[in-house]
């Protein structure tokens, strides 16, 4: 498999040579969420409020793996995700970040065509399938459920003192390839809006290579404040290419015959 990144060279529009479900995909991430007209999200009034249980994690990495940063704890991490569109228990696996390298694009998926600087990704997987046991069994399994991934937005505002551990790490994984051992505890749960109520439900792909189509995704309508120093934080981030990762974002994908629902007027 060739490298694949975010240039023009290597970029979304070249990775459908390696995986060609880039291109042959029905259900592939991100999308734009539309909130009028025809293909519009339609309001669903049974869904329910996301629900997570992420005690603080106590060991985790950081690392930079290229295309983005990624903070992954260990295996034994009790956190989970239930409730929502779900109908079983997930296991957290890691959380990363899209952005863009000025504060008119970054985020995946975009709402009515507009972008949002970066989006946060926490990355699930179902744990109570009985056709795999695993994260890396799950991706490959086919079941089109086998992934939940939450999508947060993030938007320029205040500082974001409960992100700000992870911003501030960004300067010790510049390297592509680079990694730290997360000093002490992080919660997640503290980055999060209070409520998980309001969000938009479809079923789509990873948005990167291997592109598999197995994540139900769940994107809330609230974005996250962070502050321009944490935006540009990231904007310093290299690709192992001696750039900064930037645009490190899929374009939307077409929507095909699915729906999007939304738990919210
Ligand atoms: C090679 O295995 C992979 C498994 C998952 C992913 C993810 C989680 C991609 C994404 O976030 O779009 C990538 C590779
Ligand atoms: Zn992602």
């Amino acid at each position: 498999m060739a490298p694949w990144g975010y240039s023009k060279e290597n970029g979304p529009a070249t990775w459908h040579k390696d995986c060609p479900i880039a291109n042959t995909g029905v259900r592939q991430s991100p999308i734009d969420l539309i909130t009028t007209g025809q293909t519009c999200a339609k309001y669903d009034s049974n869904l329910k409020p996301v629900i997570v249980s992420y005690p603080a994690f106590s060991e985790a990495t950081f690392l930079n793996n290229g295309h983005s940063v990624q903070f992954q704890p260990s295996a034994g991490n009790l956190s989970e995700l239930s409730g929502g569109p779900l109908t079983k228990k997930y296991k957290f696996e890691q959380f990363h970040f899209h952005w863009g390298n000025n504060d008119s694009e970054g985020s995946e998926h975009r709402v009515n065509g507009k972008m949002y600087p970066a989006e946060l990704h926490l990355v699930h997987w179902n744990s109570e399938s009985p056709n795999f046991s695993s994260f890396q069994e799950a991706v490959g399994s086919n079941d089109p459920h086998a992934l939940c991934v939450l999508g947060f937005f993030l938007k320029v505002g205040a500082e974001n003192a409960s992100l700000k551990p992870i911003t501030d790490l960004l300067s010790k994984v510049k390297n592509a390839g680079s990694s730290v051992s997360f000093p002490g505890k992080f919660d997640l749960k503290a980055v999060l809006p209070e409520t998980l109520t309001d969000y938009y439900t479809y079923d789509g792909s990873l948005t990167t290579p291997p592109l598999a189509e197995c994540v139900k995704w769940i994107v809330f309508k609230e974005p996250i404040e962070v502050s321009t120093a944490q935006m540009e934080a990231f904007r310093a981030v290299d690709d192992g290419h001696g750039k900064p990762i930037t645009g490190n974002y899929r374009p939307p994908c077409p929507l095909h015959t699915r729906t999007v629902a939304a738990s919210f007027k």
